[in-house]
């Protein structure tokens, strides 16, 4: 558990070097090899004096089994998208502010071209509202449910999209482990900023078409991926 302290909490701090987060905001988290456990960043603590130890590990209940402080505030959605989404290792949320003002705009982010098909098959969906009920009730936990639902609904594989932009909250995207989560909160919030830009320069701009994003999808991914030396 020693090893994946480490690692989330690089991960975390990773987000302030890619210029991810300010403050204390956004959170990384992953799941132990068993799958019985989550590591996550602890709640409202600064980046500058983070270190390993401080990371808080609790079940998938959210009981705290290991640390001293309080896990991060959004670890409810972070324990539903683990239980949702099979094959997610690790969670990343940001404040990132492209996406985080497409979420505040109640957009999806459409695939407008090859870099975001290299890493997203396809459009990032922006989910509903929570209800008042939803917030007033288990809020954190009724994200999860609400990003789960989104995908559920428009049959969307979130190992193929592995992100979402929560309706005026932000971004979480997920990967099989922190690093991956951490490109992935990366690339989403660059696409989200050139696609702010795209319409900018063309407000009809259309989406990529099916053709080209199949061809950068899985020139990357999937058994017959070719992409650079692997
Ligand atoms: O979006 C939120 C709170 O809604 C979080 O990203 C906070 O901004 C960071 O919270 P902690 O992880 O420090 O509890």
């Amino acid at each position: 558990m020693e090893t994946l302290k480490r690692e989330v909490c690089d991960a975390n701090l990773k987000l302030v070097e890619y210029g991810l987060v300010i403050l204390t905001w956004g959170n990384v988290s992953a799941l132990s090899e068993d799958g019985k456990f989550v590591v996550i960043k602890p709640s409202g603590v600064d980046y500058s004096s983070m270190c390993p130890e401080q990371m808080v590990v609790t079940d998938l209940s959210g009981t705290v089994v290991e640390g001293e402080l309080r896990p991060s505030s959004d670890l409810l959605t972070h324990l539903e998208l683990y239980r949702s989404f099979a094959g997610v290792g690790a969670v990343v949320h940001t404040h990132s502010p492209y996406a985080t003002a497409r979420a505040q705009a109640e957009l999806d982010l459409p695939c407008y071209g090859t870099t975001h098909a290299d890493s997203f098959y396809g459009a990032i969906p922006c989910t509903r509202h929570l209800t008042k009920q939803e917030v007033d009730q288990a809020y954190e936990a009724n994200t999860g449910l609400v990003i789960a639902e989104t995908f559920r609904h428009r049959k969307l594989d979130p190992m193929a999209i592995p992100g979402v932009l929560v309706c005026k909250h932000g971004p979480f995207s997920w990967g099989i482990n922190c690093k991956k989560a951490v490109e992935n909160a990366l690339i989403l919030e660059e696409t989200a900023r050139m696609a702010l830009i795209t319409t900018q320069f063309s407000p009809q701009a259309e989406p990529a078409p099916q053709y080209l994003l199949d061809k950068h999808y899985f020139r990357k991914h999937g058994a017959n991926a070719y992409y650079g030396q692997n």
